[in-house]
């Protein structure tokens, strides 16, 4: 089997502080999967070396094959990141932030793909304005936009429910389930919804104090769903508690 993406005892550390202590994860084709773990596990350091945004202490990030380090262009290509929204530039509309980033990957226009996900997501009637005059989950629906923009073979998304109102998650549950179905995209998001994890997901990662503490295959997911006295988030806390 050939892997989109694939970890190979990914360590991090900030200065002194050991944050991923030799991760190895290997996600194929098609696989929509959910970085759970506490506060402060190491999800988004996690992501963020993945993303070529922090460089790896020790190990590898593989993306479609190609190095995040030595070789960060056709790494990225692969890969849609949805930037934090925070870090969006407040004086840009939406669409001319789409607009860069369409350029920056090579594309001529908007996708048509990008702007039928802004009106699934009803951010189209905000495109036109300053993102700094945007809410909180209005930049969050454009920092998503941005991520999925093109359709890359990987999407790698940090908490991308916070701030969405339940019919905005809901389209975009759906819409990731969609891509990783019928495209075979892989798709990692990391979450706190345990109930997002539980119905859309076909793998899940427990990260815990910076290792994988436990995962779930699609088929163990699957009983989960058919038992009603059973359910993800109960499975978490005994992998925590064990
Ligand atoms: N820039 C940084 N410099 C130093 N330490 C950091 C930095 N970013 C994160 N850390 C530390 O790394 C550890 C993992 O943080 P990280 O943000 O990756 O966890 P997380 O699982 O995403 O947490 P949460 O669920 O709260 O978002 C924490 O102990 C955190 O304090």
């Amino acid at each position: 089997m050939t892997f989109v993406l694939e970890l190979e005892q990914l360590q991090h550390r900030y200065d002194e502080h050991a944050v991923l202590h030799g991760i190895d994860l290997r996600l194929p084709a098609g696989e929509f999967a959910a970085l759970i773990g506490p506060n402060g596990s190491g999800k988004t350091t996690l992501l963020h070396c993945l993303a070529g945004i922090q460089r790896p202490s020790a190990g590898r990030v593989l993306i479609g094959g190609h190095d995040i380090v030595r070789a960060p262009l056709a790494a990225k290509q692969l890969l849609g990141f949805a930037v934090d929204p925070a870090r969006l530039p407040p004086l840009l509309s939406g669409r001319e932030c789409l607009r860069l980033f369409a350029g920056a990957r090579g594309l001529g226009e908007i996708p048509a793909s990008t702007l039928a996900l802004a009106e699934t997501l009803s951010l189209s009637p905000m495109l036109d304005r300053r993102i700094g005059q945007y809410s909180l989950g209005t930049r969050q629906k454009l920092a998503i936009a941005l991520g999925l923009l093109g359709e890359p073979p990987l999407l790698v998304l940090d908490e991308p429910l916070n701030g969405l109102d339940p019919l905005s998650a809901y389209a975009l549950k759906r819409h990731l389930q969609q891509l990783a179905r019928e495209r075979g995209t892989t798709v990692l998001l990391a979450t706190h919804s345990l109930d997002v994890a539980e119905r859309f997901i076909t793998r899940a990662v427990l990260l815990m104090d910076g290792r994988l503490r436990r995962e779930w295959q699609a088929a163990e997911l699957d009983a989960i769903r058919a038992d009603p006295q059973r359910s993800l988030e109960q499975s978490m806390v005994e992998a925590l508690a064990g």
